[in-house]
């Protein structure tokens, strides 16, 4: 059995690890991971059951893939820690947005495969989605095998590296855009009147019930939109409050501030 190294317990390893184990796609025993929180260390430990320890060095000895999964600023001094350690036989992934594969290619040094993904917190409940790009030394057999073992955490598709930034806008950073637009449905229903319990049950499911129904459509997006909107009744009002309020610029512009923003870390 392969075994899987991860440097940085964080949320997003978290949700990565979680979405492994519960769907067993691999076992807590194959699993390593690193974090120099020991308050990390001990909820990783307690929740999971896992082996995590302080040292890098161990994860990297230890492991046949290994997922870099701290942030972008540090994740220049992890590598150098641990450079020297890599064989060719292993294989790095690294989370971090905003790094190329070649600046990672060119950190490691070592003829190592890298491949770059951009996954996304709702891999916690097994329903996320990623995108991932090889580096030079990957080979599409490397990139196959990710979407085998990524794929019980969710959706997985392969991009040119020129589109990781737009991935990063959309998808990686997106479960924040659609958390707002949730708390603000909840809120304008509180409102109104309805309870805060009601009003979340009425804005998830609406919006779970929204993202299926596009899902298994094949129409446009927006004439899934229009079968809402009866001429001079209620949708149609609210929509253009909507449209006034600059949410469809907002959201495109969100999308390219990530995007733009990946690009300077
Ligand atoms: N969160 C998300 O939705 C997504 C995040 N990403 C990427 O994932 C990466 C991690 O993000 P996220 O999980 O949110 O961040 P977190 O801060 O939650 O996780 C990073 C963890 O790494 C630890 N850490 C810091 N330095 C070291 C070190 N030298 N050795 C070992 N562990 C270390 C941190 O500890 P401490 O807090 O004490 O510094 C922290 O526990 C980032 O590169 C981000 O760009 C990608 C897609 C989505
Ligand atoms: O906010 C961030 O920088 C990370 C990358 C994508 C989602 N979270």
């Amino acid at each position: 059995m392969n075994k899987i190294g991860i440097i940085g317990a964080g949320s997003m390893a978290e949700a990565l690890i979680n979405g492994l184990i519960n769907e067993n796609q691999v076992d807590k025993e194959a699993v390593i991971a690193s974090d120099i929180s020991d308050q990390r260390r001990e909820v990783m430990t307690d929740k999971y059951g896992i082996e995590i320890v302080a040292d890098n060095h161990k994860v990297v000895t230890e492991s046949d893939y290994i997922f870099l999964a701290v942030k972008p600023q540090v994740i220049g001094d992890v590598i150098e820690e641990v450079a020297d350690l890599f064989t060719t036989e292993q294989k790095v992934i690294s989370i971090a947005a905003g790094v190329s594969t070649e600046q990672l290619e060119e950190m490691i040094s070592a003829k190592v495969p890298v491949v770059r993904i951009m996954p996304n917190t709702p891999a916690l409940v097994q329903e996320g989605v990623l995108a991932y790009s090889l580096g030079r030394q990957a080979t599409e057999e490397f990139g196959r095998e990710l979407e085998d073992l990524l794929s019980p955490v969710g959706k997985v598709i392969k991009v040119k590296e020129a589109l990781m930034p737009a991935v990063t806008g959309l998808s990686g950073s997106g479960p924040a855009y659609v958390a707002l637009i949730l708390e603000a449905l909840v809120a304008g229903g509180v409102k109104l009147g309805l309870s805060h319990s009601d009003s979340k049950d009425l804005a998830i499911q609406t919006l779970a019930g929204t993202a299926k129904l596009a899902a298994e459509s094949d129409e446009h997006l927006a004439v899934l939109r229009d079968q809402v909107t009866s001429p001079g009744g209620t949708t149609a009002e609210a929509l253009y409050r909507l449209e006034k309020s600059g949410i469809r610029s907002g959201l495109i512009e969100a999308v390219a501030a990530s995007a733009e923003k990946a690009q300077e870390l």
